[in-house]
């Protein structure tokens, strides 16, 4: 898997691969991973797949309940707090989750790393799964705080292709989403082979420059 998130000028990218593996096996080229919390937050998902949908769904179920009682969206840092401490609690009994929470609140734009061994970590810029060492040389040679929308949209494409090409887990539809101040909106969902010659056209043969 590889998952990424960065923060900018217009808000949050966050991009993801869609394969799902066992061992060697590709099990399947189409899982997402990028999870719709709430209009305004999105979470990434790593590790192991259960593991990953289980506690999502259940952060969603708290975020739910946090509205409800309180009139009010949850924080980005609020959301993250849950589902470390959920993680934290069941800490050496086997969970596999590295996750993003990804969002805007009244702070504005919001990006917290967590994971199954408890980590949660506020930052501006992460990748996380087996292809994320790829990832990170992509965006961390072409980050800028001000990027725009199709600029940060591309970088976080371009991130996400790099790290399926060099990484065998990780492969199928790069997706691209966008959180602004007016919530979260899907830019894109490209197949990686059909990124691959966007990025390396083919050369016309000797013959086909004939032609
Ligand atoms: C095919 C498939 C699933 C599957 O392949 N499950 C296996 C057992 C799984 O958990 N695979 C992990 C890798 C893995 C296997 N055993 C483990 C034990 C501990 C930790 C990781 C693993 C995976 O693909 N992980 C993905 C992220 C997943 C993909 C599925 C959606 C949720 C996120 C990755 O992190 C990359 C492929 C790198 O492993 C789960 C699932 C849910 C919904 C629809 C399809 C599937």
């Amino acid at each position: 898997t590889t998952t990424l998130a960065f923060i900018f000028k217009e808000g949050v990218m966050v991009a993801a691969d869609s394969r799902a593996s066992m061992g060697g096996y590709i099990s399947s080229q189409s899982v997402k991973k990028i999870i719709e919390i709430n209009p305004y937050m999105l979470g990434t998902m790593a590790g192991g797949a259960a593991d990953c949908q289980f506690w999502h769904r259940n952060l969603g179920i708290k975020c739910r309940l946090h509205e409800l009682a309180n009139k009010r969206r949850i924080s980005v840092a609020g959301a993250s707090k849950l589902l470390a401490n959920i993680l934290y609690s069941y800490r050496g009994m086997g969970l596999s989750v590295g996750t993003m929470i990804a969002g805007w609140d009244e702070q504005g734009p919001g990006l917290y790393y967590v994971d199954s061994e408890g980590g949660r970590l506020k930052g501006t810029r992460f990748s996380v799964g087996s292809g994320s060492p790829y990832a990170y040389g992509v965006l961390d040679s072409g980050y800028r705080f001000d990027l725009s929308v199709e600029e940060a949209a591309e970088l976080a494409r371009r991130a996400i292709y790099h790290a399926t090409f060099r990484d065998g887990a990780s492969g199928g539809v790069a997706s691209v989403y966008h959180v602004g101040p007016n919530g979260w909106k899907k830019l894109s969902g490209d197949d990686v082979g059909e990124l691959h010659y966007k990025y390396y056209p083919v050369e016309p043969t000797a013959v086909e420059q004939e032609m």
